[in-house]
Parts: C-alpha cells; sequence; structure tokens
C-alpha cells in the first residue's frame, strides 16, 4: 500500500520533508499540498511532486478523500487547528514542533485524541531518532549507572534579526527540552534561567548567550547554554554524568586532516545536515504507523509537556535567577 500524504505549509522544511517522501523514503507518496502563499505550494509542487493537487487551504486539504494522513510544516502558530482537524478526520497527522504555542492549546490536542481513543499525532522530535542520542541513551541505561547530572550546549552559528530572547526557548531549546526527558526517561519540576553578559553579535532584543537549569522530578540537574550567535558552527553537546561514568553523545561523523601545518576536522554549520538521517528515520516511521492508521514516536503528550516546560522557561527568564516550579499533569493511559 502506498500512503497518500498531503503536506500543509511548503516552506524550508516542507519542502524538505516532501523531498524524503517523494526521493527518498518508500511507502508513500505526496498527494496533496498547501500553503498560505499559493505560489510556494505550486513550486514544489513543480520541483517535487507533479501529480500532487494544490489546495486553497489546509482544511481543505485534511477533508480530501485523496488524502489517507498529513503533514503539519506551517507556522507555528497554525498548527494546533490543523491538528484538531486533522484528529476529528480520523486521519493520522505528523506536525513539525511545536505541537502549538502555548500549553492550553497542546492540552486541546491531547483531549481531542484522547477522546478519538487512539494515537493520531506524531510530533516532528527528530532527536530520539538520531543514531548519536540512540546510542547515548543505550549508554545511560546500560553503563554510566543512574544519572546525576547532564551538560549540554545548543550554539547555532547565527540567526535572523527577528529572533528575540523566548525564541531560543521555544523555537531551539525545545529539542533538548523533549531529548532529555526521553533520554532520562524523567520529567521536569523547575527551571531557572541566567545571562552571562550578552555576545557582541547579539541584538537589544535577543539576550544571548543563557543557560538554562533544569531539575527532574528523579533529581537530575540539567545544564544548558544556548548560544545562536556562536559564529563557528552548528554545535550540539551533551554529556551525561552518572553514578559510575561519563557518557558523551557522539560527534557527527567527519573527516580528520592533516593539513596546512593543523590537525583539524570539519564542524557543521546548518542543523538540517547535522540532523539529516533522523529527520528520514521519523518520517518513516510515522509512514509506517500511519499505514496501519494510528501514530508512533513522540506523541501529542510529549508536545504537551514540551509546551509546559517552555512556558516555565519564558517565565525563568522573566524571573532571571529564580527558579520557576513546573507542575506535571497526570498522563492518560493512552500515552503509556
Ligand atoms: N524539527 C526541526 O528541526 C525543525 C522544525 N521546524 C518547524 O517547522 C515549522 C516550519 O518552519 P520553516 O519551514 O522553517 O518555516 P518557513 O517560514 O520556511 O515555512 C512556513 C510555511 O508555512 C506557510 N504558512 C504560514 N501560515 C500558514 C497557514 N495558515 N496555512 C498554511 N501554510 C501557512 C508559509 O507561507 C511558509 O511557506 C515551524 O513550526 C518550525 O518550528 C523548522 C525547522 C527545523
Ligand atoms: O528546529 C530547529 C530550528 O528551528 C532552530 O532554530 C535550531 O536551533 C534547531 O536546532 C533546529 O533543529
Amino acid at each position: 500500500m502506498t500512503l497518500k500524504i498531503g503536506v500543509i505549509g511548503t516552506g524550508m522544511i516542507g519542502r524538505d520533508h516532501t523531498r524524503r517522501i517523494q526521493n527518498v523514503l518508500a511507502g508513500a507518496q505526496v498527494v496533496a499540498l498547501s500553503d498560505y502563499s499559493s505560489e510556494a505550494a505550486k513550486a514544489v509542487q513543480a520541483d517535487l511532486a507533479p501529480d500532487a493537487t494544490v489546495h486553497a487551504t489546509g482544511q481543505e486539504l485534511i477533508a480530501a478523500n485523496t488524502v489517507d494522513a498529513v503533514l503539519v510544516c506551517s507556522t507555528g502558530s497554525t498548527h494546533e487547528d490543523y491538528v484538531l482537524a486533522a484528529i476529528e478526520a480520523g486521519k493520522p497527522v505528523f506536525c513539525e514542533k511545536p505541537l502549538a504555542t502555548t500549553a492550553e492549546g497542546a492540552k486541546r490536542i491531547v483531549d481531542a485524541e484522547v477522546a478519538a481513543g487512539k494515537r493520531l499525532v506524531q510530533v516532528g522530535f527528530m532527536r530520539r531518532y538520531d543514531s548519536g542520542y540512540v546510542a547515548l541513551k543505550d549508554a545511560v541505561v546500560n553503563n554510566t549507572g543512574a544519572p546525576i547530572m547532564v551538560h549540554a550546549a545548543h550554539r547555532n552559528p547565527a540567526v535572523p534579526e527577528q529572533y528575540v530572547t523566548p525564541m531560543a526557548i521555544h523555537d531551539t531549546f525545545v529539542h533538548e527540552i523533549d531529548v532529555f526527558r526521553w533520554l532520562l526517561d524523567d520529567d521536569y519540576v523547575s527551571a531557572r534561567v541566567t545571562f552571562p553578559r550578552s555576545c557582541a553579535a547579539s541584538h537589544a532584543k535577543l539576550r544571548d548567550p543563557q543557560i538554562v537549569t533544569l531539575t527532574t522530578a528523579k533529581g537530575v540537574v540539567i545544564n544548558t547554554e544556548i548560544y545562536v550567535n556562536c559564529k563557528y558552527g552548528y554545535d550540539i553537546q551533551c554529556q551525561v554524568v552518572g553514578e559510575d561514568g561519563v557518557a558523551y553523545l557522539p560527534e557527527p561523523q567527519a573527516i580528520k586532516m592533516r593539513l596546512g601545518a593543523k590537525f583539524q576536522n570539519e564542524i557543521l554549520t546548518d542543523w538540517k545536515d547535522r540532523f539529516v538521517a533522523s529527520y528520514d528515520v521519523e518520517l518513516q516511521d510515522f509512514i509506517k504507523a500511519a499505514a496501519e492508521g494510528t501514530a508512533t514516536g513522540p506523541s501529542s503528550w510529549d508536545g504537551y509537556m514540551a509546551a509546559v516546560t517552555c512556558d516555565a522557561c519564558v517565565e525563568a527568564q522573566e524571573a532571571e535567577g529564580s527558579a520557576i516550579i513546573i507542575s506535571n499533569p497526570e498522563r492518560p493511559a493512552l500515552y503509556n
């Protein structure tokens, strides 16, 4: 069976996911496209999916008989309505992060999915599919002993002018929020943010870098540096300190060179290259589950918990240096 997919939002990542469904992955085909800008949808149709229909609205695409499953890749603030419509239509839906821009919005999705009685939503937290994080989790479970601390960094070379302080949480740190819950099999109980002096490359509305400290229910303390104007590359670092030893997230594979009197290897500069393989694996996983009428991987519950934690971290930014308590709602049985 070939799963017929409709893609809503054909910007940067919607285009890239369309490419991987059409050219890389097995078992699915993009049959429908929709974007707020019809030119953007038509451009992706012309370049990657000539047989796909272009729909005036995402709602129309979701309702189309030709569409078995939906990818939501539009601007974050539009995700909630589309995911709710897909659940209502009983169609599996892959939603890029964020699931919703508020915790209340994410909760509405959880409630709708619970009412539907089965998993229909996968959230685009692709790091859970990264071979490095999978190996790190294996080391944490089998080798290091119970985790005590995590030291991490999320560094981007530069960000656009419209990127402001809270976006470091909602747009960037959200990946760590999800992947550490999964890595440690734990939930967060508090968040604290401290700011060193801002780097010269930043601007008035962006305090960069910042350090977020999350404490988990099991007492693990996670320190993450978020530095989005680091200039030198896109660099994701993580080490987990356990009772018996320390485990490190592997560096991306790179050729070491002795060249021009230097011993060196290249550092990636683009997150698309850093996680290219994990995007492939996450979407293949979606296709497999959606073909059976359900969803797997990061759930609405994970998207909701990420949203709750993001809200607490933004509050912690505002309360600079003070801890903000995170309360964890009860998890519905659907997500156990
Ligand atoms: N998992 C990951 O690593 C990444 C996830 N993302 C997420 O993917 C989403 C899209 O990001 P990008 O592709 O970078 O943005 P983008 O700005 O390149 O594309 C967004 C597209 O959505 C369209 N759009 C806006 N409102 C719409 C509406 N109401 N209905 C349909 N289409 C609408 C825009 O016209 C645009 O073509 C964001 O939520 C972002 O956070 C983005 C980059 C990486
Ligand atoms: O989602 C992403 C971007 O939106 C974000 O800006 C980057 O910092 C992340 O690493 C990338 O995965």
